[in-house]
């Protein structure tokens, strides 16, 4: 489009949208392919439908992953970060990582090098979506996953290599701790200005949506300095920087007498353990959940089981310069070309998209039209599998039948 203009960003936060934005797309690896297409194509329709012509994306995408590799020689060419940065939102399919050899993870390089601090994960019931839960209609829950550090800073040495022996030598003489030979070691760093802004993110996201609890989930009792300093740090800055709006469980009991007081919400945490219980049993008193890295990671694949599985659950990459918008799942390699796997997670992460650019009426159509279809029961395998008296239909047609109830 002749027109086609950047998105920019203010230093307020707030953002100047175009009528015509560039935005880039990572297509991705395995199911990537399948499922972009169903997204774009959902996406197109419901920016058309809600303003009739007088807005449209243009697409521009990134060889990124294995594509990146075969067109670029790099599996995550320079180039594509600073698009993404210069254009201030974009939005990817799955990238596969290798288990226990060769390259790192290029969705957490992506993340850590953008300083896309927040990964937020909504959990919500969709009307007729399968849910191994009673109540599935309780569930309203965001997960903010700490997205730079913890386990996944990529600090670790191979058993049985010099660094690792390096490592358990000082460990030794310095520090008095005898490890076991050969073990590979792994280096968790979690640090207070971290933990800060993705508490205050889940915080202020808390208070804009009408949430009445921020839940930090921790394994403090085990990792104190880490995991337990999470949770210390996540109740200071509450206290530092909204203390005016919110109030920890701890003062609820002590100073009111367990009533919340008029225009707060509660702070309160739980050890990671045991809160994947809670939410299977009592998911009504879990609202935003802000965790470490690993335990959200951990966590936001398990609460999608809840609300109809992967194949449904969204997710974005957002920190203070930009935002990469992604579903939860992976690359599904066994599926792959298949044009067979669901795409309402990554479609769902678009709706996210448009509401974070203030296209709300494009965002609210997508989830309509997605509630919708999935209510006419002619859905992809992996919800035709669990709801009685669906057709199963392939990813591009469930796409169409999305677009379908747009007209
Ligand atoms: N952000 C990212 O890009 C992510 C990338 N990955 C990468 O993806 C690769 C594969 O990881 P893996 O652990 O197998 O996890 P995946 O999420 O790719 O797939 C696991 C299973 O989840 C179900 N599933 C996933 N996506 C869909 C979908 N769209 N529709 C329906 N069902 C779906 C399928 O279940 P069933 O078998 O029951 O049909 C699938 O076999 C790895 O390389 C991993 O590192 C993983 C997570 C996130
Ligand atoms: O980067 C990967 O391959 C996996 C990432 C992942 O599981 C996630 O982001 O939830
Ligand atoms: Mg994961």
């Amino acid at each position: 489009m002749a027109n086609a203009k950047k998105i920019t960003k203010n230093a307020d936060g707030s953002h100047n949208v175009p009528d015509s934005p560039v935005i880039p797309f990572i297509e991705g690896d395995g199911i990537g392919p399948d499922i972009w297409r169903a997204t774009r194509m959902v996406i197109d329709a419901a920016v058309e439908k809600a303003y009739a012509g007088r807005r449209r994306i243009e697409w521009q995408e990134l060889p990124v992953g294995e594509k990146g590799y075969e067109k670029t020689g790099s599996y995550l060419p320079e180039g594509a970060l600073a698009a993404i940065e210069e254009n201030v939102v974009a939005i990817k399919g799955p990238l596969t990582t290798p288990i226990g050899k060769g390259i790192r993870s290029l969705n957490v390089a992506i993340r850590q090098k953008l300083d896309l601090y927040a990964c937020v994960r909504p959990v919500r019931y969709i009307e007729t979506v399968p849910s191994p839960m009673k109540h599935p209609e309780k569930i309203d829950m965001v997960v903010f996953r700490e997205n730079t550090e913890d386990l996944y800073a990529g600090i670790e040495w191979e058993s049985g290599t010099p660094e690792a022996d390096q490592v358990a030598d000082f460990m030794k003489t310095a520090m008095g701790v005898d490890l076991p030979p050969e073990s590979g070691i792994g280096i968790k760093p979690i640090s207070p200005a971290n933990t800060k802004r993705l508490v205050a993110s889940a915080i202020a996201h808390a208070l804009e949506n009408g949430f009445s609890s921020v839940t930090l989930m921790h394994k403090g009792n085990i990792m104190k300095y880490t995991e337990g300093a999470f949770a210390k740090w996540g109740y200071q800055v509450a206290e530092e920087r909204f203390g005016d709006r919110t109030v920890s469980e701890a003062r609820l009991w002590e100073d009111f007498d367990g009533k919340v007081p008029a225009g707060k919400i509660v702070i309160k945490d739980r050890i990671a353990d045991m809160l994947f219980q809670q939410v299977l049993l009592r998911p009504d008193e879990y609202g935003v959940i802000a965790t470490p890295n690993l335990n959200g990671d951990y966590l936001s694949d398990a609460l999608a089981a809840q609300v109809g599985g992967l194949g449904m659950a969204p997710g974005a990459n957002i920190g203070d310069r930009c935002a990469v918008f992604e579903a939860t799942h992976g690359t599904a390699p066994k599926y792959a070309g298949m044009d067979k796997v669901n795409p309402g997670s990554l479609i769902l992460s678009g709706a996210m998209m448009l509401d974070y650019m203030g296209w709300k009426e494009a965002g609210t159509a997508v989830r309509a039209a997605v509630q919708a279809a999935i209510k006419a029961r002619r859905v992809t395998y992996d919800l035709a599998r669990q709801i009685e008296g669906a057709q199963e239909v392939k990813c591009s047609e469930f796409a169409a039948a999305i677009v379908a109830q747009m007209q």
